[in-house]
């Protein structure tokens, strides 16, 4: 095993997702970070007192005479995992809050083709990609799965950015040769799925982008192109490649995809067709997905990306998130910028909590008008029953955005929770700094501000990127208020 020495040591409280229904709290511990980015080793409460003796039983105080660097969280300030948004596009980022009196096939038209169509001018990707990103970063964002647009270049300029700021993202060129305007429209699928290729080349080198297939959505592609891309998506002999695409997010868009893939049951089926569906898919939306659908996509091993603030402001439904937990379905959050109004995913998981509870209102009232609709009772309850009917709770929330987002993008074992050999992608939340006097309006007991699980609570519910005080990715400071730029 390859030896590295420990650059960075952070002694604090820490809160780690362990399942869809727990998290761990540790108020006093030590981590250590080796100089590759990941995690060494975890002692749990270890006192004030007893931190010297700990680093120095662990022999690396002074290892090849390096300064280890210590991180002292201060009082307020607790570490997590990074937060992983499972589903955005970076071109829609400058459309931010328009057009939602639109619904989505209206909205594309109008809004967002007319938009990333923009991105064929490279110096306007140039221009506008670097400061999206650093928003998404800035909110604690430390993995994305970006759509790019349809252009190779600007899609390269994308993953360069990425790579220069050193942010863990996924990055797909999008794929569309139908059904799109003719001023937006990929000129054959064979040049698409070409276009794909080398734009898969160019990030091979990029240790941390993941290249990923992206057919917009089956209504935007020709058999030929999804059948192009299934092919590609499953040629590599090593590491499989990401896939990401939409799914059953409108009534008149599952209709649509209906009419066009006659053969196909339903519209999971069109993407298991060309064998689009599997583990490493990632699947935006499935608000209106049928049992059987919900079932294939399991039995895949796809995950769906829950995106709530788009689908209630495109008011497309509200997925029934409790119903697909209960179905042992990987699901993770999405900011799904710009149906979605906000990058930050502490945004996502209050409208996730809210999605929920319109769901369980519907059930206790007998009113199943969202996409309830299906029963829940002929579902086989694993050993993950009880989600459906209920709001989420709080450690769902937060397993949803970090170790449940991990799973979705096939990395569980690389990110989504602090623990040893995977990388050091993670925060440090720091609860009095931005002086948010809603954080600390209810804060009277001494006990309570040294409760981590009321502390996160707070965070998900009141907090914003002003608490966000450090972003770090496979153990480089990239965000965060006390990030300066250019520093390291
Ligand atoms: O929310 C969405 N945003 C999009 O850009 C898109 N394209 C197809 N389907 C979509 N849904
Ligand atoms: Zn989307």
């Amino acid at each position: 095993m390859a030896k590295y020495t420990i650059k960075t040591i952070f002694h604090g409280p820490l809160i780690n997702p362990t399942s869809l229904l727990s998290f761990d709290t540790i108020p006093k511990c030590l981590v250590g970070v080796n100089s590759d980015g990941n995690i060494a080793w975890i002692e749990r409460d270890v006192s004030d007192g007893q931190v010297k003796e700990a680093m120095d039983r662990k022999g690396h105080l002074h290892s090849d005479g390096l300064e280890v660097e210590v991180i002292e969280l201060k009082e307020g300030q607790f570490i997590m995992p990074g937060f992983i948004d499972t589903h955005t596009h970076a071109p829609q980022v400058p459309n931010i809050g328009t057009g939602y009196r639109y619904e989505l096939l209206e909205w594309l038209e109008k809004y967002t083709f007319p938009l990333e169509a923009q991105f064929a001018d490279v110096e306007y990707a140039k221009k506008v990609y670097p400061e999206i990103v650093k928003r998404f970063i800035q909110c604690g964002t430390t993995t994305c799965c970006y759509y790019s647009t349809i252009h190779l270049a600007s899609s390269k300029v994308l993953a360069d950015i990425v790579h220069s700021v050193g942010q863990r993202a996924l990055i797909g060129k999008c794929n569309m040769d139908r059904h799109c305007p003719e001023y937006y429209r990929e000129e054959s699928a064979q040049r698409s799925v070409e276009d794909t290729r080398a734009f898969i080349k160019y990030v091979e080198p990029l240790p941390l982008v993941y290249p990923v297939v992206t057919p917009r959505f089956a209504i935007s592609c020709s058999r030929e192109l999804l059948a192009g891309l299934g092919e590609l998506a499953n040629a590599a002999s090593t590491s499989p490649l990401h896939i990401q695409t939409h799914i059953s997010e409108n009534p008149s868009e599952v209709a649509w995809a209906g009419e066009l893939f006659p053969e196909c049951k339903n519209y999971a089926s069109i993407y298991d067709k060309y064998h689009l569906l599997r583990r490493g898919t990632i699947l935006a939306h499935g608000v209106w997905l049928d049992e059987d659908e919900v079932a294939l996509i399991q039995e895949r091993g796809s995950g769906i990306s829950h995106c709530p603030t788009s689908n209630f402001n495109l008011k497309s439904g509200v997925a029934p998130v409790g119903r697909y937990l209960d179905c042992g379905v990987k699901v993770g959050l999405g900011t799904d910028v710009s149906g979605g109004f906000s990058p930050s995913m502490l945004v996502t998981m209050r409208n996730a909590s809210i999605a929920s509870t319109v769901v369980a209102l519907g059930h206790q009232h007998g009113r199943l008008n969202c996409a309830t609709s299906g029963s829940t009772s002929t579902y086989d309850h694993g050993s993950n029953s009880g989600f459906s009917g209920s709001p989420l709770a709080l450690a769902t929330l937060f397993f949803l955005a970090t170790l449940g987002g991990a799973q979705v993008c096939a990395l569980e074992d690389r990110i989504g929770s602090l623990d040893v050999g995977k990388a050091w992608d993670a925060l440090i939340v720091d609860l009095q700094e931005g002086s948010n006097p809603a954080l600390w309006s209810q804060e009277s007991e001494e006990e309570e501000r040294n409760n981590l699980a009321h502390q996160l609570e707070r965070f998900i519910f009141c907090g914003d990127d002003r608490n966000v005080y450090g972003v770090w990715v496979q153990g480089r400071l990239i965000g965060g208020t006390s990030f300066v730029e250019g520093s390291k």
